[in-house]
């Protein structure tokens, strides 16, 4: 049996169909109406010990809806979910011990408690020894640097210090397996950089990781496997590199520059294998281009000689756009495993 087995799994929420106000409210007293929205539609999963997955789609597609099965949250309406050969919510406590869970979006730390308190709860909510506690925290600040944020209370921390704490608050009691929802939104750079690389350290120890996110930095960083899910239901399943490869390798840079430049003629005799078009404004102007082929820093210096570059920005490609590719047909069920 694999770590995590899902099949056909189904969930179906259903919703009062009222009109708004007060009428609305009476006639649905004596004539109930309801609508069924169908979040996860059908879906077969196997995950296997120490595979790092990235589950991913665009917003409403199903992903937190997933999870929150995985972790018995949420029971589902038809199918089955497995994970390590329990049922998650018959046997929540039991799940809970040996999986991590992180939502970007939301703390899990107590609001109100210095850090130090609510990783001391936890440790006794899992029933952590002394020893082990001390242990684990000693690693977890040598990769995030949480010393600093102990004695602070959760509602000071900045977004960055919160999800440092957060990570440690789900990992403190060391989870062979972890979801993470979203774990570097709103972070900058550096911070992105520390979660990215703490995550790949658990991965290379060994843990199995579920990661949901809309960045694509994040995905192609930590995982090798790469499933997505559209209105509920698994569209692609298969190797991260043949996604990226063929839809996501374009970046565009867009530069707002002093003055317009004349003709475009000149940026784009530079940069023969990139594409060179009008921004959005007239001092703006915006070059897409396959890394692999011209690298950032010509495309920089190609604008720079014809153009007094004020500000720059660089983009990835949307996740949104990758699964609308895929939808497209190109990979189809093709890349299916
Ligand atoms: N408790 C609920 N009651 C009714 N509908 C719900 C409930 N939770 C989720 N849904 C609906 O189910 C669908 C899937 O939601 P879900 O939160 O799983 O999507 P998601 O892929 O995680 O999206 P996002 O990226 O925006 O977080 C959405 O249409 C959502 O509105």
């Amino acid at each position: 049996m694999s770590l995590i087995e899902v099949a056909q799994l189904r969930k179906v929420f259903r919703r009062a169909d009222k009109k708004p106000g007060l009428a609305g409210s009476v006639r649905h007293l004596v004539e109930r109406r309801f609508v069924d929205k169908v979040a996860v539609d059908d879906i077969d999963l196997r995950v296997e010990a120490g595979e790092a997955v990235a589950y991913v789609g665009p917003n409403g597609a199903g992903k937190s809806t997933t999870v929150k099965m995985l972790t018995g949250v949420l029971v589902p309406t038809s199918g089955t979910v497995h994970v390590e050969g329990r049922v998650p919510h018959k046997d929540r406590i039991a799940n809970a011990r040996r999986v991590g869970v992180v939502f970007g979006q939301r703390t899990q730390l107590w609001w109100d408690l210095p850090v130090r308190d609510s990783l001391e709860l936890l440790r006794d909510m899992h029933g952590l020894s002394d020893a082990d506690y001390r242990r684990n925290l000693e690693r977890l600040d040598a990769t995030l640097g949480l010393a600093e944020l102990l004695p602070v209370t959760a509602r000071k921390l900045s977004l960055g210090q919160r999800m440092r704490a957060d990570l440690a608050a789900a990992l403190v009691h060391t989870p062979p397996i972890v979801f993470l929802d979203e774990p570097t939104i709103g972070l900058d750079i550096a911070v992105k950089d520390r979660v990215r690389a703490f995550v790949r350290e658990l991965v290379a120890e060994g843990t199995t990781v579920m990661l949901t996110t809309h960045d694509l930095g994040d995905i192609e960083d930590i995982c090798r496997r790469l499933v997505i899910i559209d209105q509920g239901r698994i569209v692609y399943d298969g190797d991260i590199g043949t996604v990226v490869e063929t839809y996501a390798r374009e970046r565009t840079m867009h530069f707002s520059v002093a003055e317009a430049p004349a003709s475009l003629a000149g940026i784009a005799a530079r940069l023969p294998d990139a594409a060179v078009a009008e921004g959005p404004s007239d001092a703006q102007l915006d070059v897409t281009f396959d890394p692999a082929v011209v690298s950032s820093a010509r495309v920089l210096a190609a604008v720079q000689a014809e153009a007094d570059v004020v500000d720059l920005r660089i983009d990835e490609p949307a996740i949104e756009d990758v699964v609308r590719r895929v939808y497209a047909g190109e990979l189809g069920a093709g890349g299916m495993q």
